[in-house]
């Protein structure tokens, strides 16, 4: 069955926009981050604390494809960094997957994550000052894989009603 993938960075919205989404399609919403926590049991924090990222990544990439292979319809919600690590960007492409990259501006990204930073292990140490600077070059490095999606929707100044919207126009 036909999965719709959601896929950028940090605090682009894809929890938020999926669930909304789910709603108005009817269509059931996964959210990866949260699977992997109830699979191990662990919050993501604290998988990266204990185990490391290497860790991490090995649990992301099995988790999304037992999702991928699941027998429903679902959307999936990806971590930020999914699509970057162990090719799981080839996975973007697959036949009966629809891979939408919600596209944020470092601004975006920067006021979404700034209240809100303690639950993302990656920028939770970090100052303001330094988190701008860090999604500024991290993003930069990442948007090769980002750009991998089928579908792009920019989610600079739109209300959450209105991406979802543009997201029904790319399935229709
Ligand atoms: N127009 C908007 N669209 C989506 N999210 C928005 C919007 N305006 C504000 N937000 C807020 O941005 C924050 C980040 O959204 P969300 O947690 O959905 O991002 P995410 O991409 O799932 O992040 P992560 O990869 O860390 O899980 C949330 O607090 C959300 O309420
Ligand atoms: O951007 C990332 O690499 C991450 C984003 C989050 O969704 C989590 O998957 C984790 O904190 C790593
Ligand atoms: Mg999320």
């Amino acid at each position: 069955m036909r999965k719709i993938i959601l896929l950028g960075y940090m605090g682009c919205g894809k929890s938020t926009i999926a669930d909304k989404l789910s709603k108005t399609i009817s269509i059931r919403f996964v959210d990866l981050d949260k699977k992997i926590e109830e699979k191990t049991n662990l919050s993501i924090n604290d998988i990266f604390k204990k185990y490391g990222e290497i860790y991490f990544r090995k649990v992301e990439r099995e988790v999304f494809i037992e999702l991928l292979h699941s027998p429903q319809q679902l959307i999936i919600g990806l971590g930020g960094g999914t699509p970057c690590y162990a090719n799981n960007h080839e996975l973007l492409k697959n036949e009966n997957v629809v891979s939408i990259y919600l596209k944020a501006s470092i601004e975006t990204l920067f006021s979404r994550l700034i209240s809100n930073r303690s639950k993302r292990p990656l920028i939770a140490s970090k100052s303001d000052e330094e988190m701008k600077e860090f999604i500024a070059k991290h993003l930069f490095d990442r948007s090769f894989y980002y750009n991998q999606a089928q579908y792009k929707v920019s989610v600079d100044d739109k209300t959450v009603d209105q991406t979802v919207l543009d997201i029904v126009a790319i399935l229709a």
